[in-house]
């Protein structure tokens, strides 16, 4: 995923791709999940002219007032504490933007930080969706460039 990012072309059409559903929908804040989501959400965050706010996944700094979640395992059976500065308001209408969902787990973790804050959560904007209809339904709008089938395998 990080070779897309490297490509300047790439990297434009993407992000475009990953605001262009949202445009309209009252965003008002981006929250993305480290790492990626760091990259693509504070792009997308620029895009549609909002604040972003991090969500850690990791022990790095993050000083201050927070809010903190343990997340369910994810896609590789990691278990995450995120951790996300408690900056949103209730007039807040957060986007989650990432580069992958694939169990959800991180995106409905994210859910609770940011509906703990009393902002509403909107749905979420990936590159690849491979969700399942059950995770998807707990995670409210969600829009992808692409979903995990449509990419097919790598080759050889
Ligand atoms: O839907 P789930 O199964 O919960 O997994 C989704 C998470 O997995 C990926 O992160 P990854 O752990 O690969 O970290 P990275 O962004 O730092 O590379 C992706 O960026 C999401 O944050």
């Amino acid at each position: 995923m990080w070779r897309v990012f490297a490509d300047a072309d790439a990297l434009r059409d993407v992000v475009s791709g990953l605001v262009e559903p949202w445009h309209d929908q009252g965003v008002t804040r981006v929250v993305g999940i480290e790492s990626r989501g760091f990259l693509l959400g504070g792009a997308a965050a620029v895009s549609l002219a909002v604040g972003f706010v991090a969500v850690r996944k990791s022990e790095g700094l993050l000083p201050g007032a927070k809010v903190t979640v343990d997340a369910e395992e994810d896609y590789r059976g990691l278990s995450h504490r995120l951790r996300m500065q408690d900056v949103l308001t209730p007039r807040d209408r957060v986007l989650l933007v990432d580069d992958w969902a694939e169990r959800g787990s991180q995106a409905r973790a994210a859910r609770h930080l940011v509906e703990r804050s009393g902002a509403a959560f909107l749905g979420i904007s990936v590159l690849v969706d491979q969700l399942s209809s059950a995770a998807r339904t707990e995670l409210g709008r969600v829009t992808a460039l692409v979903t995990a089938d449509e990419l097919g395998q790598p080759p050889g």
